[in-house]
């Protein structure tokens, strides 16, 4: 099993993306868990660029790395000046990290272009810098800027790049796609040639501009990269960079490469979504092996399969990445894929026993009128212990009137009363609130309360409203979809009608009809 070194960006590339910053106190929670992911290095910043990454660099110290070596990252010296005097090289020195990594120019139009220097400068600059790192006792990554571009309108220059940083010391060289638009077949014939032509440890780092990050990463690696770059949950410089959280469960599991520790795998979802969370940015569920979607099972035969046989229909045991499997239960739905859900209220039913397909029909009769049930698993419950007759409702509602006061008063503008029997006693209550929903929230909860003081321990956590007829105007049908804990556990209820205080009245009971139904 040949092993590579995966280096992650997510702290360097990875805030170059739209949206992502991270304070320091952020950054140094990621090190720890990249670390105990088991990556070989981490990217961590640009002390060049700005206070905040000077101060992690200082305080990162105190922190003991058990498994990666932590990298500054930066630029040549600029043209025309020395490395003594150009403060981003500086800047790097003082970040005094074992392993910097150097970018350079290896595309003469950027050379002419941007730098607006020559191409005799430009391997000046590269040289003097790596150089200077290496007589200060560095080690030192070279990563060539526009690699791939460059070498597809001036071969001769782009290696030469690679041959100058060799020669000044690098201990080896990253072959970089900085604008995200090679193949991955163009991806193996260069890499290979650089492979073949240098003796040192090559690294590939890929943007996702043409969606090909990934394939294109894996392309260098079976070319002979050994390094790979990319950052968690791809984050990054426009489209972003190659996804580590794809890439390598790909490369270790599916394609037999050595990234990390086999145990440490298990890490990765946790690891996708902590970053995800501390990003505050939503984790994206239908990501490649650790989004909720990748083992979500939603076509009857799929799930069927599944059940029969989980090689069927999943790439891997879904446990080796730390994910899990979940059935979703809709109108594309058969017998198989509900008896999972049934079997946890009644173990003793088969998919052939007859409540298995009258839950079945009842189910797509309901999804058919609107209701949707893979997001309101606490309503899906309910439903089938009507069907199976397990189900006892835990009041009776007599009349219930909301009403809506504009202008309000104090943002107060509803109020609500409602009256319910529960085993023949009548109990009357009234609440106000901040809308129609609110108010009877309120006052059901009032009511209630009375016969079920466990209701004290709910809280609604989220409410949604989709509108399915958009075109009927204000006669449209709307789902809402209410989301409920009770700090033990959590659930979701839904409701549909053409009158949104009755969609919502009808999720709100089943919410609560859940909670009482459960603990019964
Ligand atoms: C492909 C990549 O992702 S490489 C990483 C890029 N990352 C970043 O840019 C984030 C951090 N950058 C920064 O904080 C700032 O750009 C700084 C502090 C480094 C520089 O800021 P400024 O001095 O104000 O320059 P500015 O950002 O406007 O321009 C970039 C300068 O770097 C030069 N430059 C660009 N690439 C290189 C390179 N590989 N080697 C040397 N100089 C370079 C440009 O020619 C330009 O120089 P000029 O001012 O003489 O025209
Ligand atoms: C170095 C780098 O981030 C790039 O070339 O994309």
């Amino acid at each position: 099993m040949k092993n590579l070194r995966i280096y992650d960006t997510t702290l360097r590339d990875g805030v170059q993306g739209q949206g992502i910053s991270f304070t320091v106190e952020d950054k140094l929670k990621i090190v720890k868990a990249l670390d105990e992911f088991g990556v070989a290095y981490i990217e961590a910043g640009n002390p060049g660029s700005n206070p905040k990454d000077i101060e992690f660099f200082e305080r990162v110290k105190n922190i003991k790395l058990k498994n990666a070596k932590l990298i500054a990252f930066g630029s040549t010296r600029r043209a025309n000046t020395t490395t003594e005097e150009d403060a981003n090289v500086i800047s790097l020195l003082n970040a005094d990290t074992e392993v910097v990594t150097i970018f350079g120019k290896s595309w003469d139009f950027q050379v002419i272009e941007i730098l607006k220097t020559t191409l005799e400068e430009n391997l000046k600059m590269i040289y003097d810098t790596v150089k200077f790192f290496k007589d200060k006792g560095k080690s030192v990554i070279f990563d060539a800027e526009h690699f791939f571009d460059g070498y597809k309108q001036n071969p001769e220059y782009a290696l030469k790049t690679l041959e100058v940083a060799l020669e000044a010391g690098a201990d080896s060289v990253c072959l970089c796609d900085t604008k995200g638009g090679a193949f991955p077949m163009e991806v193996y014939e260069i890499t290979k040639t650089v492979v073949d032509k240098f003796n040192t440890e090559v690294g590939i780092h890929c943007h996702n501009d043409n969606g090909m990050a990934v394939a294109d990463s894996i392309m260098a690696v079976e070319a002979g990269a050994i390094q790979v770059q990319g950052t968690i949950n791809g984050y990054g410089e426009r489209c972003g960079n190659a996804n580590l959280c794809t890439l390598v469960p790909n490369l270790q599991l599916l394609m037999g490469y050595k990234c990390v520790p086999d145990e440490n795998l298990k890490q990765l979802t946790h690891l996708a979504r902590f970053v995800s969370e501390i990003a505050n940015v939503t984790h994206d569920e239908r990501a490649p092996f650790v989004g909720k979607n990748a083992f979500a099972h939603k076509a009857g035969m799929h799930a069927d399969a599944v059940n029969k046989n989980t090689y069927s229909y999943e790439l891997i045991d879904p446990s080796l990445v730390g994910n899990s499997r979940t059935f979703l239960i809709s109108e594309v739905a058969g017998r198989g894929a509900v008896l999972n859900a049934i079997n946890e209220i009644d173990p003793t039913i088969k998919k052939n026993s007859p409540e298995t397909k009258l839950i079945l029909d009842r189910l797509k009769e309901m999804e058919y009128l609107g209701y949707q049930y893979e997001n309101a698993g606490g309503s899906l419950e309910l439903l089938i212990r009507k069907v199976l007759g397990r189900y006892k409702p835990a009041f009776n509602l007599k009349e219930f009137k909301v009403i809506v006061n504009e202008p309000s008063v104090n943002s107060v503008n509803s109020f609500a009363i409602i009256k319910v029997e529960v085993d023949g006693v009548e109990e009357i209550a009234a609440a106000d609130g901040d809308g129609p929903v609110h108010a009877l929230d309120n006052a059901v909860r009032r009511v209630l309360e009375r016969f079920y003081p466990q209701i004290k321990e709910m809280r609604l956590t989220d409410y949604k409203v989709r509108v399915l007829d958009s075109n009927s105007a204000t006669a449209a049908k709307v789902r809402v979809i209410i989301e409920s804990t009770d700090g033990k556990d959590s659930w979701s209820t839904i409701g549909v009608s053409t009158d949104i205080i009755e969609a919502s009245w009808r999720a709100l009971v089943d919410s609560i009809e859940y909670k009482l139904n459960k603990e019964n």
